[in-house]
Protein backbone atom coordinates (compact mmCIF):
# COMPACT_ATOMS: atom_id res chain seq x y z
CA UNK A 1 0.00 0.00 0.00
CA UNK A 2 0.89 3.92 -0.63
CA UNK A 3 0.23 5.58 1.79
CA UNK A 4 0.66 9.69 1.27
CA UNK A 5 0.07 11.41 4.79
CA UNK A 6 -0.09 15.43 5.28
CA UNK A 7 2.14 16.16 2.72
CA UNK A 8 3.24 20.03 2.03
CA UNK A 9 5.27 20.90 -0.38
CA UNK A 10 6.12 25.09 -1.10
CA UNK A 11 8.60 26.25 -3.66
CA UNK A 12 8.63 29.68 -1.99
CA UNK A 13 9.19 29.36 1.38
CA UNK A 14 5.58 29.11 2.40
CA UNK A 15 3.92 31.98 0.41
CA UNK A 16 2.15 29.63 -2.05
CA UNK A 17 1.76 25.75 -1.55
CA UNK A 18 2.26 23.49 -4.77
CA UNK A 19 0.60 20.97 -2.65
CA UNK A 20 -1.10 21.61 0.87
CA UNK A 21 -1.41 18.60 3.39
CA UNK A 22 -2.50 16.10 0.81
CA UNK A 23 -2.88 12.68 2.13
CA UNK A 24 -4.44 9.72 0.54
CA UNK A 25 -3.94 5.82 0.00
CA UNK A 26 -3.51 3.39 -2.35
CA UNK A 27 -4.44 -0.05 -2.01
CA UNK A 28 -2.19 -2.57 -3.20
CA UNK A 29 -2.39 -3.57 -6.66
CA UNK A 30 -4.88 -0.73 -7.35
CA UNK A 31 -4.95 1.64 -9.82
CA UNK A 32 -4.92 5.62 -8.70
CA UNK A 33 -5.93 8.16 -11.02
CA UNK A 34 -4.68 11.51 -10.17
CA UNK A 35 -6.80 14.13 -11.93
CA UNK A 36 -6.08 17.74 -11.95
CA UNK A 37 -6.03 21.22 -14.09
CA UNK A 38 -2.43 22.82 -14.91
CA UNK A 39 -1.02 23.73 -11.92
CA UNK A 40 -2.91 21.66 -9.28
CA UNK A 41 0.23 19.80 -8.17
CA UNK A 42 0.19 16.57 -9.84
CA UNK A 43 3.67 17.10 -11.40
CA UNK A 44 4.87 18.23 -7.76
CA UNK A 45 3.26 15.21 -6.47
CA UNK A 46 5.04 12.21 -8.29
CA UNK A 47 8.24 14.09 -7.99
CA UNK A 48 7.53 14.00 -4.04
CA UNK A 49 6.82 9.66 -4.93
CA UNK A 50 9.50 9.59 -6.94
CA UNK A 51 12.16 11.00 -3.93
CA UNK A 52 12.58 13.84 -6.88
CA UNK A 53 11.86 16.50 -4.01
CA UNK A 54 11.69 16.86 -0.38
CA UNK A 55 8.07 17.54 1.88
CA UNK A 56 7.91 20.57 3.40
CA UNK A 57 5.37 18.43 6.05
CA UNK A 58 4.56 15.30 6.14
CA UNK A 59 5.57 12.00 4.77
CA UNK A 60 5.35 8.94 1.91
CA UNK A 61 5.08 5.20 3.13
CA UNK A 62 5.39 2.68 0.36
CA UNK A 63 4.69 -1.28 1.70
CA UNK A 64 5.68 -0.16 5.27
CA UNK A 65 8.68 1.39 4.39
CA UNK A 66 9.07 5.45 5.13
CA UNK A 67 10.42 6.63 2.07
CA UNK A 68 10.20 10.74 2.18
CA UNK A 69 9.75 13.08 5.48
CA UNK A 70 11.11 16.23 6.48
CA UNK A 71 13.96 14.40 7.68
CA UNK A 72 14.83 11.29 5.41
CA UNK A 73 14.65 10.83 1.72
CA UNK A 74 15.19 7.77 0.39
CA UNK A 75 17.30 8.51 -2.89
CA UNK A 76 15.13 7.68 -6.50
CA UNK A 77 16.60 4.66 -7.36
CA UNK A 78 16.43 2.59 -4.06
CA UNK A 79 12.45 3.41 -3.90
CA UNK A 80 11.40 0.30 -6.19
CA UNK A 81 9.43 2.69 -8.35
CA UNK A 82 8.98 2.58 -11.94
CA UNK A 83 8.31 5.32 -14.18
CA UNK A 84 6.49 5.63 -17.19
CA UNK A 85 6.59 9.28 -18.94
CA UNK A 86 4.83 10.86 -21.68
CA UNK A 87 7.92 11.21 -24.29
CA UNK A 88 9.08 7.41 -23.80
CA UNK A 89 12.37 8.50 -22.97
CA UNK A 90 13.65 5.17 -24.59
CA UNK A 91 17.90 5.40 -24.56
CA UNK A 92 18.36 5.64 -28.44
CA UNK A 93 21.42 3.85 -29.20
CA UNK A 94 20.35 0.94 -27.42
CA UNK A 95 18.30 -2.14 -28.74
CA UNK A 96 15.04 -2.72 -26.94
CA UNK A 97 16.35 -5.77 -25.00
CA UNK A 98 19.25 -3.42 -23.78
CA UNK A 99 16.12 -0.54 -23.20
CA UNK A 100 13.98 -3.10 -21.32
CA UNK A 101 16.91 -5.11 -18.81
CA UNK A 102 18.82 -1.22 -18.40
CA UNK A 103 17.21 -1.19 -15.23
CA UNK A 104 17.02 -4.63 -14.07
CA UNK A 105 20.19 -4.99 -11.45
CA UNK A 106 18.74 -7.35 -8.70
CA UNK A 107 17.84 -10.39 -10.73
CA UNK A 108 20.39 -13.23 -12.00
CA UNK A 109 19.03 -13.32 -15.61
CA UNK A 110 18.43 -10.01 -16.91
CA UNK A 111 17.95 -11.10 -20.36
CA UNK A 112 15.32 -13.67 -20.12
CA UNK A 113 13.59 -11.07 -17.86
CA UNK A 114 13.84 -8.75 -20.31
CA UNK A 115 12.37 -11.18 -22.95
CA UNK A 116 9.63 -11.99 -21.20
CA UNK A 117 8.63 -8.56 -20.40
CA UNK A 118 8.80 -7.70 -24.15
CA UNK A 119 6.67 -10.67 -24.48
CA UNK A 120 4.05 -9.31 -21.99
CA UNK A 121 3.83 -6.19 -23.69
CA UNK A 122 3.61 -7.45 -27.13
CA UNK A 123 6.41 -7.50 -28.51
CA UNK A 124 8.41 -10.35 -28.60
CA UNK A 125 11.02 -10.69 -31.14
CA UNK A 126 11.19 -6.89 -31.83
CA UNK A 127 14.16 -7.15 -29.17
CA UNK A 128 16.77 -6.16 -31.90
CA UNK A 129 14.72 -2.87 -32.89
CA UNK A 130 15.94 0.13 -31.90
CA UNK A 131 13.40 2.91 -30.85
CA UNK A 132 13.34 4.90 -33.96
CA UNK A 133 11.77 1.82 -36.02
CA UNK A 134 8.83 1.70 -33.84
CA UNK A 135 5.59 3.61 -33.84
CA UNK A 136 4.96 5.70 -30.82
CA UNK A 137 2.58 3.10 -29.58
CA UNK A 138 4.96 0.38 -29.74
CA UNK A 139 7.34 2.67 -27.92
CA UNK A 140 5.33 3.47 -25.20
CA UNK A 141 4.74 -0.29 -24.51
CA UNK A 142 8.55 -0.64 -24.02
CA UNK A 143 8.87 2.10 -21.78
CA UNK A 144 6.06 -0.09 -20.01
CA UNK A 145 8.04 -3.06 -20.50
CA UNK A 146 11.50 -0.98 -18.63
CA UNK A 147 9.12 0.49 -15.95
CA UNK A 148 7.91 -3.19 -15.12
CA UNK A 149 10.94 -5.32 -15.91
CA UNK A 150 12.87 -4.70 -12.46
CA UNK A 151 9.61 -6.29 -10.70
CA UNK A 152 8.52 -2.23 -8.76
CA UNK A 153 6.95 -1.70 -5.50
CA UNK A 154 4.49 0.75 -7.62
CA UNK A 155 4.54 2.18 -11.09
CA UNK A 156 3.73 5.92 -11.64
CA UNK A 157 2.37 6.55 -15.38
CA UNK A 158 2.62 10.91 -16.15
CA UNK A 159 0.44 11.63 -18.97
CA UNK A 160 1.75 8.54 -21.14
CA UNK A 161 -0.91 8.65 -23.77
CA UNK A 162 -0.14 12.53 -24.68
CA UNK A 163 1.67 12.27 -27.25
CA UNK A 164 -0.58 10.30 -29.65
CA UNK A 165 -3.48 10.57 -31.60
CA UNK A 166 -7.00 9.77 -30.10
CA UNK A 167 -7.69 6.30 -31.88
CA UNK A 168 -4.01 5.03 -30.63
CA UNK A 169 -4.28 6.57 -27.38
CA UNK A 170 -7.17 4.17 -26.52
CA UNK A 171 -5.97 1.37 -28.02
CA UNK A 172 -2.85 1.73 -26.36
CA UNK A 173 -4.66 2.60 -22.51
CA UNK A 174 -6.24 -0.78 -22.40
CA UNK A 175 -3.62 -2.58 -23.35
CA UNK A 176 -1.62 -0.77 -21.08
CA UNK A 177 -4.14 -0.96 -18.24
CA UNK A 178 -4.63 -4.67 -19.19
CA UNK A 179 -0.91 -5.42 -18.92
CA UNK A 180 -1.02 -3.35 -15.09
CA UNK A 181 -4.18 -5.70 -14.23
CA UNK A 182 -2.04 -8.46 -15.25
CA UNK A 183 1.32 -8.22 -12.82
CA UNK A 184 -0.85 -6.74 -10.12
CA UNK A 185 1.73 -3.82 -9.46
CA UNK A 186 -0.12 -0.60 -7.66
CA UNK A 187 -0.36 2.07 -9.78
CA UNK A 188 -0.56 6.08 -10.09
CA UNK A 189 -1.93 7.17 -13.53
CA UNK A 190 -1.31 11.17 -13.76
CA UNK A 191 -3.96 12.07 -16.51
CA UNK A 192 -5.66 15.94 -17.18
CA UNK A 193 -7.90 13.47 -19.47
CA UNK A 194 -11.06 11.97 -17.25
CA UNK A 195 -12.36 9.77 -19.96
CA UNK A 196 -8.79 8.17 -19.69
CA UNK A 197 -9.28 7.84 -15.93
CA UNK A 198 -12.74 6.70 -15.75
CA UNK A 199 -12.00 4.07 -17.88
CA UNK A 200 -8.76 2.25 -16.65
CA UNK A 201 -8.37 3.72 -12.64
CA UNK A 202 -10.33 1.89 -9.57
CA UNK A 203 -10.23 5.43 -7.82
CA UNK A 204 -9.67 8.76 -8.56
CA UNK A 205 -8.29 11.23 -7.02
CA UNK A 206 -9.26 14.85 -7.88
CA UNK A 207 -6.38 17.48 -6.94
CA UNK A 208 -7.33 21.57 -7.07
CA UNK A 209 -4.74 24.08 -6.23
CA UNK A 210 -2.72 21.80 -4.27
CA UNK A 211 -5.37 19.85 -2.31
CA UNK A 212 -6.92 16.50 -2.73
CA UNK A 213 -11.08 18.15 -3.22
CA UNK A 214 -12.66 14.27 -3.61
CA UNK A 215 -11.13 10.43 -3.68
CA UNK A 216 -13.01 8.16 -4.45
CA UNK A 217 -14.73 5.16 -6.98
CA UNK A 218 -14.53 6.18 -10.63
CA UNK A 219 -18.39 5.71 -10.58
CA UNK A 220 -18.94 7.20 -7.59
CA UNK A 221 -17.38 10.57 -8.80
CA UNK A 222 -19.63 10.65 -11.89
CA UNK A 223 -22.92 10.09 -9.91
CA UNK A 224 -21.64 11.82 -6.55
CA UNK A 225 -19.77 14.53 -7.38
CA UNK A 226 -18.94 16.25 -4.00
CA UNK A 227 -19.15 20.24 -6.03
CA UNK A 228 -19.84 21.33 -9.46
CA UNK A 229 -16.25 21.57 -10.25
CA UNK A 230 -16.05 17.74 -10.04
CA UNK A 231 -19.12 17.15 -11.51
CA UNK A 232 -17.90 19.52 -14.81
CA UNK A 233 -14.62 17.45 -15.22
CA UNK A 234 -16.89 14.21 -15.86
CA UNK A 235 -18.96 15.66 -18.60
CA UNK A 236 -20.81 19.12 -19.34
CA UNK A 237 -23.03 20.38 -16.59
CA UNK A 238 -25.09 23.19 -16.67
CA UNK A 239 -25.58 24.84 -13.07
CA UNK A 240 -29.24 25.63 -11.87
CA UNK A 241 -29.31 28.61 -10.69
CA UNK A 242 -32.44 30.54 -10.00
CA UNK A 243 -32.43 31.99 -13.14
CA UNK A 244 -33.22 28.73 -14.22
CA UNK A 245 -34.88 27.12 -11.40
CA UNK A 246 -37.75 29.73 -12.30
CA UNK A 247 -37.31 28.99 -16.13
CA UNK A 248 -38.01 25.33 -15.82
CA UNK A 249 -40.63 25.97 -12.44
CA UNK A 250 -38.37 23.87 -10.20
CA UNK A 251 -37.93 25.71 -7.22
CA UNK A 252 -34.95 23.80 -4.81
CA UNK A 253 -33.35 24.34 -1.61
CA UNK A 254 -31.88 27.65 -1.54
CA UNK A 255 -29.19 26.52 1.40
CA UNK A 256 -27.76 24.09 -2.07
CA UNK A 257 -26.42 24.70 -5.16
CA UNK A 258 -27.55 22.45 -7.93
CA UNK A 259 -26.70 21.17 -11.64
CA UNK A 260 -27.67 19.21 -13.91
CA UNK A 261 -25.78 17.46 -16.45
CA UNK A 262 -26.00 17.83 -20.29
CA UNK A 263 -26.93 14.21 -20.66
CA UNK A 264 -29.82 14.53 -18.15
CA UNK A 265 -31.76 16.74 -20.47
CA UNK A 266 -34.45 15.53 -22.64
CA UNK A 267 -36.02 17.44 -25.84
CA UNK A 268 -38.90 16.82 -26.96
CA UNK A 269 -40.02 14.70 -24.17
CA UNK A 270 -42.39 14.37 -20.77
CA UNK A 271 -40.37 15.58 -17.92
CA UNK A 272 -41.52 16.89 -14.28
CA UNK A 273 -39.64 20.25 -15.17
CA UNK A 274 -39.89 21.34 -18.78
CA UNK A 275 -39.57 24.64 -20.80
CA UNK A 276 -39.34 25.94 -24.66
CA UNK A 277 -36.39 27.26 -26.19
CA UNK A 278 -35.58 28.98 -29.27
CA UNK A 279 -32.60 26.87 -31.03
CA UNK A 280 -30.16 30.21 -31.87
CA UNK A 281 -27.77 28.00 -33.32
CA UNK A 282 -26.70 24.28 -33.78
CA UNK A 283 -23.14 23.24 -34.59
CA UNK A 284 -22.30 19.76 -36.24
CA UNK A 285 -20.14 17.83 -34.56
CA UNK A 286 -20.17 14.50 -36.27
CA UNK A 287 -21.82 12.00 -33.45
CA UNK A 288 -23.29 15.11 -31.43
CA UNK A 289 -24.69 18.85 -32.24
CA UNK A 290 -23.93 21.53 -30.25
CA UNK A 291 -27.38 23.57 -29.58
CA UNK A 292 -27.45 27.58 -28.68
CA UNK A 293 -31.05 28.03 -26.64
CA UNK A 294 -32.57 30.57 -25.58
CA UNK A 295 -35.34 29.38 -23.26
CA UNK A 296 -38.70 31.34 -22.68
CA UNK A 297 -37.65 33.66 -20.23
CA UNK A 298 -34.37 34.67 -21.96
CA UNK A 299 -31.68 32.81 -20.38
CA UNK A 300 -29.13 31.08 -22.90
CA UNK A 301 -27.65 27.90 -22.55
CA UNK A 302 -25.78 25.49 -24.33
CA UNK A 303 -26.33 21.77 -24.34
CA UNK A 304 -24.73 18.51 -26.70
CA UNK A 305 -27.63 16.22 -28.43
CA UNK A 306 -26.98 13.25 -30.65
CA UNK A 307 -29.97 14.29 -32.57
CA UNK A 308 -29.27 16.32 -35.28
CA UNK A 309 -32.52 16.94 -36.67
CA UNK A 310 -33.74 19.48 -34.03
CA UNK A 311 -36.74 21.66 -35.42
CA UNK A 312 -35.79 25.62 -34.27
CA UNK A 313 -38.51 25.50 -31.50
CA UNK A 314 -38.34 22.84 -28.77
CA UNK A 315 -39.09 21.50 -25.60
CA UNK A 316 -36.81 20.45 -22.53
CA UNK A 317 -36.96 18.96 -19.56
CA UNK A 318 -35.19 16.94 -16.55
CA UNK A 319 -36.43 14.72 -14.13
CA UNK A 320 -36.21 15.74 -10.12
CA UNK A 321 -33.85 11.95 -9.91
CA UNK A 322 -31.17 13.65 -12.19
CA UNK A 323 -30.29 17.18 -10.01
CA UNK A 324 -26.99 17.32 -8.67
CA UNK A 325 -27.40 19.12 -5.05
CA UNK A 326 -23.99 20.19 -3.28
CA UNK A 327 -23.10 21.97 -0.06
CA UNK A 328 -22.63 25.41 -0.53
N1 LIG B 1 10.25 24.04 -9.29
C1 LIG B 1 9.26 24.89 -9.06
N2 LIG B 1 9.53 26.15 -8.65
C2 LIG B 1 8.53 27.02 -8.39
N3 LIG B 1 7.22 26.74 -8.50
C3 LIG B 1 6.89 25.51 -8.90
C4 LIG B 1 7.87 24.51 -9.21
N4 LIG B 1 7.26 23.38 -9.57
C5 LIG B 1 5.93 23.66 -9.51
N5 LIG B 1 5.71 24.91 -9.10
C6 LIG B 1 4.39 25.55 -8.89
O1 LIG B 1 3.60 24.65 -8.13
C7 LIG B 1 2.25 24.62 -8.61
C8 LIG B 1 1.88 23.20 -9.01
O2 LIG B 1 2.64 22.85 -10.18
P1 LIG B 1 2.64 21.39 -10.84
O3 LIG B 1 3.65 21.42 -11.93
O4 LIG B 1 2.79 20.40 -9.76
O5 LIG B 1 1.16 21.33 -11.45
P2 LIG B 1 0.56 20.29 -12.49
O6 LIG B 1 -0.80 19.94 -11.99
O7 LIG B 1 1.50 19.19 -12.73
O8 LIG B 1 0.43 21.18 -13.81
P3 LIG B 1 0.53 20.70 -15.37
O9 LIG B 1 -0.68 19.86 -15.64
O10 LIG B 1 0.50 22.01 -16.11
O11 LIG B 1 1.82 19.96 -15.53
C9 LIG B 1 2.18 25.62 -9.75
O12 LIG B 1 1.69 26.83 -9.23
C10 LIG B 1 3.63 25.75 -10.19
O13 LIG B 1 3.87 27.03 -10.73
Amino acid sequence: MLSINSISKSFDKGKNFALKDVSFQVKEGAVCAIVGESGSGKTTLIRLIAGLERPDAGSIVLRGKELSSVKKLVAPEKRKIGLVFQEYALFPHFDLLKNVSYGISNLKNKKQRALEMLDLVGLSGLEKRYPHQLSGGQQQRVALARALAPNPSLLILDEPFSNLDAMLRMQLRNQVFEIIKKTGVTAIFVTHDTQDALSVADEILILQNGKVIQKDQASNLYTKPNSVYVASLFGNTIQLNQELQTAFDCPLNADCCHAIRNESLSINKECEYVTHARVLKKTFMGNTTHLLLKLDNGHQISVVTQDDNVADHIKIGFNSTDVLEFAT
